[in-house]
């Protein structure tokens, strides 16, 4: 927590004022304000609010109970500490029943107990105000989604703000699951040309007899089941931005056909004689080393030396350093949006566990492991054993695909049927669902095995 906590004490009497205010001391991320009457507080919340108070019981101007209520009335977020006289424990149990954090007796462990609940408090706050940090970020960051601060990530984001106001071309390459879509979204997101389509073509996810009629289009009757015209993605992305994505993949015959095309501004779709102009932004990324593509001869030279303009290489995200816990931060929080469960910050040792495995499949695989350790998670925090790197069936069937909302709920059923014995009614309560909610998704998931 970056800002100090701020706790104003409530204490008419001198020497005991003086000892909170010195326990509070013990804890460097506090600071302490002395008032010695409810009055005095009062005008003093109306300047600022705290986030802690330690309230003595049995004020000259007004009693505990009282002052607990206007406190808690107006600004519930501030923790009240009880401080009293004497061991009363029907008031105790008042007391914290209307909202005080703790009841504390001026007794020998007076400081103690002190400490300990401020250095609760000191955890809860800097939880909550991470995750309020985290909403801020998740908000301003919806129109992108691009997370990343780590120091191997500065270069390439000078390159990508170049890329974003220029219209060069740009290369993009790096492991699988780096994030190359996502960047090629962040430029077009960026560039002059952002209120036009970015349109996105993997090379390696189409059939190749089909693969020149998607770029090129195509004219009615081109070839048999052609009973239309249609335009290519070419064409579809005029004025906008073209991702090919697994450039690489690119047969041979139509590298030659894409540098014709790229040189000359025009295509012509298949079954037509007639010249077509386009203008669009072409983005390219792979997961191969161009480079060698070309040298062993599987990309043509002059395609590489026309697709050279910006070069962009994503690094590995075990090469990301604090990128991991700031992307795994964000994973947590936009999965806990969708899912409806309360977001949860991450324990120090899964932080230790994340920062240590090698993330062969990068961020799509933290992605992945992030969803899946929310889900899991039972306590206030993700802990070490919320992250299942070795669980390879399920991680790998996340891996495959991007699955829909209606498949995760299923699962997070499922799981909790597991954990519960099959008990609907506990499930239903844990995640705050009606139990008519549990057994459809459940018939739901029959209806898919069968
Ligand atoms: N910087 C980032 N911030 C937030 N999410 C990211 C970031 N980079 C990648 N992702 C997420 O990680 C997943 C994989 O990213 P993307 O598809 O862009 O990777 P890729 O390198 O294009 O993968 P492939 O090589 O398999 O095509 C996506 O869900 C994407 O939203």
């Amino acid at each position: 927590m970056s800002r100090k906590i701020k706790v104003f004490v409530v204490e008419d009497d001198d020497w005991f004022g003086r000892l909170i205010n010195h326990s509070i001391s013990l804890n460097p991320n506090c600071e302490a304000h002395r008032f010695g009457s409810a009055q005095e507080l009062y005008s003093q919340l109306k300047e600022e609010t705290p986030d802690i108070i330690t309230l003595d019981y049995r004020l000259p101007d007004a009693k505990g109970a009282e002052v607990l209520e206007k406190v808690k009335g107006q600004y519930p977020e501030t923790e009240v500490i009880i401080i009293s006289e004497q061991q009363d424990i029907a008031t105790a149990m008042e007391l914290l029943h209307n909202g005080a954090y703790d009841y504390i007796v001026k007794d020998d462990n007076l400081k103690d107990r002190l400490l300990l609940n401020l250095n609760r408090l000191e955890k809860q706050l800097s939880l909550q105000n991470r995750i309020k940090d985290l909403e801020q970020e998740l908000s301003t960051k919806k129109e992108h989604n691009f997370v990343g601060e780590s120091d191997a990530l500065k270069p390439i984001k000078k390159l990508v703000e170049k890329a974003a106001q220029s219209n060069i071309t740009v290369t993009i390459s790096g492991e699988t699951g780096t994030g190359k879509e996502v960047i090629a979204q962040y430029i077009h997101q960026h560039s002059k040309v952002a209120d036009k389509p970015m349109i996105a073509v993997n090379m390696a996810a189409i059939p190749e007899n089909l693969l020149e009629s998607e770029l090129f289009g195509y004219e009615k009757g081109a070839f048999t089941g052609a009973d239309k015209a249609k335009p290519g993605k070419f064409e579809e992305a005029n004025g906008g931005t073209l991702f090919l994505d697994e450039v690489a993949e690119l047969p041979l015959h139509l590298q030659s056909k894409l540098l014709r095309v790229l040189q000359e501004r025009k295509l012509t779709r298949l079954g037509s004689n007639k010249e077509i102009s386009f203008d669009c932004r072409i983005i390219t990324a792979t997961h191969k080393d161009l480079q060698k593509e070309v040298q062993e001869k599987r990309f043509r030279e002059d395609l590489f030396f026309r697709l050279f303009g910006i070069q962009i290489n994503l690094p590995p995200l075990r090469d990301r350093g604090e990128d991991i816990i700031l992307l795994s931060e964000f994973f947590v929080l936009k999965a806990s949006k969708q899912n409806g469960l309360p977001a949860k910050p991450l324990a120090r040792e899964a932080k230790k566990k994340l920062k240590s495995y090698q993330w062969p499949g990068n961020i799509r695989e933290l992605k992945a492991v992030m969803e899946l350790a929310l889900v899991l998670s039972n306590g206030e925090e993700i802990e070490a054993e919320d992250i299942s790197l070795q669980n390879a069936d399920l991680l790998q069937t996340q891996l495959q695909k991007e699955k829909s909302m209606r498949q995760y709920e299923i699962e997070i059923v499922q799981h909790y049927m597991k954990k519960y014995d099959d008990n609907t009614k506990k499930v239903a309560e844990v995640l705050s669902i009606g139990q008519t909610t549990v057994y459809r998704l459940l018939k739901e998931a029959e209806e898919k095995v069968a």
